[in-house]
């Protein structure tokens, strides 16, 4: 449905994204996470057509890109990006802007409904200048919700949300998600991408350097709480596997499914020696985030 080749962006000398190549397929939700400044956001705006790359190109559904104007008009069409909340009408109603994306993008679902499920009715018909963070954020999303696009691109969808609305947003994701939508969702709230991405991408230095799939865990790890020191005094009194991760130099993670049952015993008798806490599981996205983003 999407495919990026070889984009790169540069603002003066400074490059943000540096041959970057991606696909992805309708029914996905594609979660980005990156620090601040690592070009989400740029991404986003490239797939968008806000921002030209300085090298590389993006085709939709085969056939689109962005080099006609007439492909242009066909993109957009089907391509949504989050609103951002300053583009909100103050003197306008909520309605008012759901019923805009509807039209504009001409969206299936009708108004009431998208209301109903996102739990605005109760002030959904005021003017947007009476909203508070929450409100507006929600607002932003029933827009999206109303376009019915085949692909959105939703750039810090869950800012300012309580944990009730990052649950019903969360799960509204899941719905669209099922319709056959094409979602990339950039976010900060990193445990929370685990439940509904496909594939969460982590970027750095331009590029994405690892594709993390929450729901398929070829790996589960034998992970340990230890400060610098506990990792210290274990790998003194144990000969650790080459492949463990130290992670955020707070977690030992041993790659613990492919073992046998004879090993994946020894190494849990080795590790409850120490009495700090001990799991087992996949890494998430949390994990990957510490590892990759040294925090
Ligand atoms: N129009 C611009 N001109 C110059 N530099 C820019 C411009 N837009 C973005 N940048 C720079 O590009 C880098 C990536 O910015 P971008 O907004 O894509 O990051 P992000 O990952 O979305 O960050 P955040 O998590 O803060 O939203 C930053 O260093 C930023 O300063």
């Amino acid at each position: 449905m999407i495919e990026i080749k070889d984009v790169t962006v540069s603002y003066k000398n400074h490059k943000v994204l540096d041959q970057l190549s991606l696909s992805a397929e309708k029914g996905e939700i594609i979660g980005l996470a990156a620090p601040n400044g690592t070009g989400k956001t740029t991404l986003f705006n490239v797939m968008a057509n806000y921002v030209k790359p300085n090298q590389g190109s993006i085709v939709f559904n085969e056939e689109y890109t962005y080099k006609s104007e007439k492909d242009q008009l066909k993109i957009h069409k089907q391509l949504t990006t989050f609103p951002d909340q300053s583009d909100l009408f103050e003197e306008l109603s909520g309605v008012d802007h759901i019923k805009l994306y509807k039209h504009m993008w001409k969206g299936q679902k009708k108004v009431k409904d998208i209301t109903r499920e996102l739990n605005m009715e109760g002030y959904v018909k005021n003017k947007v200048k009476t909203y508070s963070l929450g409100m507006r954020q929600r607002l932003c999303f029933a827009m999206m919700v109303a376009a019915d696009s085949s692909i959105m691109l939703m750039d810090e969808v869950m800012n300012g949300l309580d944990i009730s609305n990052v649950s019903l947003i969360s799960q509204k994701l899941i719905e669209m998600k099922n319709e056959q939508k094409l979602i990339f969702v950039a976010s900060h709230l990193l445990e929370n991408l685990d439940l509904y991405a496909d594939r969460v991408l982590f970027l750095k230095d331009g590029d994405i350097i690892h594709q993390h799939r929450p729901n398929q865990h070829e790996q589960t790890y034998l992970k340990i709480k230890a400060t610098p020191e506990t990792y210290h005094e274990i790998k003194q009194m144990i000969d650790l596997p080459e492949d463990h991760e130290y992670i955020a130099e707070h977690l030992l993670c041993l790659p613990f499914s492919n073992l046998p049952l004879n090993e994946q015993t020894y190494w849990m008798k080795q590790l409850l020696k120490f009495d700090e806490e001990l799991s087992i599981g996949p890494l998430g996205t949390l994990e990957y985030y510490e590892k990759y983003y040294q925090i």
